[in-house]
């Protein structure tokens, strides 16, 4: 039995589709042209300041200006239970069944705010599968500064951990935590796999609980 932490935001569910809808619209709203669902997805994985920076300067607008702290405080209120078009990734419902099952403790430390990513762990029915999460608004500091894993992982108890993610950020927080990493490669990462610090990577969920069990297993020899 270990500590398993997995990102949300494409690592365990798909929501880019909910993210560039409520993205369009906070755009719409100010008078800015819409985006492209791979653009917004390009976004995504430093937070919602971050990403409300990123379409400002898309849309050429200065993002650290007024406008701001306007879309960021509009986003949160639109997204905060936008969870219509987001879907788990095939295989992680039973994944997460097998691992839960072998006893190890699951969490998630995200950088989406928690009473969004909340909202849709309860909406796709996988809240039951963790006894911690934390968002990128539970800490001062969101991923990739350690703080935010460490404390999630101190929240389930200590212990040899395995953190799981999609990204960049992810990798770098658990580097910086020195936590085990483990890359699904499916998600919203941007730099190619060899670039990114990782102990294993998988494309497919089904592949998950064997690659736990082998990233446990004693060395051999
Ligand atoms: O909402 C974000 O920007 C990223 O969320 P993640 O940390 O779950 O990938
Ligand atoms: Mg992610």
């Amino acid at each position: 039995m270990t500590t398993l932490i997995f990102d949300l935001d494409g690592t365990l569910i798909d929501s880019a589709p909910d993210i560039h809808a409520a993205s369009n619209t906070v755009l719409v709203e100010e008078g800015l042209a819409p985006m492209t669902l791979a653009e917004v997805r390009s976004f995504i994985g430093r937070g919602v300041p971050h990403l409300v920076a990123c379409l400002l300067t898309a849309a050429g607008q200065d993002p650290e200006g007024p406008r701001h702290a306007r879309l960021v405080a509009r986003f949160t209120e639109i997204y905060e239970d936008a969870v219509g078009l987001t879907v788990p990734y095939p295989g992680v419902v039973a994944a997460l069944e097998a691992l839960a099952a072998q006893g190890h403790r699951l969490g998630i430390c995200t950088n989406k705010p928690l009473v969004p990513a909340q909202a849709v762990l309860r909406h796709l029915d996988l809240a039951r599968f963790f006894t911690v999460v934390k968002g990128g608004d539970s800490h001062p500091l969101k991923k990739p500064d350690p703080t935010p894993l460490l404390a999630t992982l101190e929240a389930l108890g200590g212990g040899p951990a395995l953190y799981i993610g999609d990204s960049e950020v992810d990798a770098e927080c658990a580097r910086r935590a020195g936590l085990t990493f483990l890359l699904f490669t499916e998600g919203y990462r941007k730099a190619p796999v060899e670039t990114l610090p990782h102990a294993a990577t998988f494309r497919d969920f089904a592949e998950l609980p064997a690659l736990v069990a082998r990233m446990l297993a004693p060395a051999a020899g």
